[in-house]
């Protein structure tokens, strides 16, 4: 019998401050790759675009609301029980107070401090590429 792995398109935000920190939240112990910590996001429904995604899901998830975006970088991994495309953006125009509203743990981290979060496996290019461009 053939098994169809889950295949996901993904709206990320790399959302970069003024005081040079990244938000991050982390994904809930029953969700696929719980525990760890992401860069916001989610799913890219059928009838959006990656940018009225991200808009989208920045507001549901942390209250962030989007002014612009710029893509960053485009990923695809394959995780054992799901592939994924990552289409991350950066956004360092936007405006409301970060919230976890998805009772979420949220967190402000400076660029120093990246490496010591645990992240998605995916995630590795993107942390390296964060760093070399914003360098630290
Ligand atoms: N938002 C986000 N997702 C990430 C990152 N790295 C990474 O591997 N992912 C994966 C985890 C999930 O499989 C998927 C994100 O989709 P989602 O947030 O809508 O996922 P979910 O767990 O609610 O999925 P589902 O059960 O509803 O299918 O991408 C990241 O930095 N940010
Ligand atoms: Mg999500």
């Amino acid at each position: 019998m053939t098994k169809l792995t889950k295949r996901v398109h993904v709206a990320v935000g790399v959302i970069l401050n003024n005081n040079k920190q990244i938000l991050l939240a982390k994904r809930h112990g029953h969700l696929h790759q719980g525990g760890k910590w992401e860069f916001p996001g989610g799913k890219v429904e059928s009838d959006e675009t990656v940018t009225q995604a991200l808009i989208r899901e920045l507001k549901e998830e942390v209250n962030i609301t989007v002014n612009s975006s710029a893509p960053f970088m485009d990923i695809s991994h394959n995780y054992p029980d799901k592939h994924v495309r990552l289409d991350i953006h950066l956004v360092t125009d936007f405006s409301g107070e970060a919230k976890g509203m998805e009772q979420q743990q949220i967190e402000w981290v400076s660029l120093q401090q990246l490496a010591d979060y645990d992240f998605p496996e995916a995630n590795k290019p993107i942390l390296n590429r964060i760093l070399a461009e914003f360098e630290i």
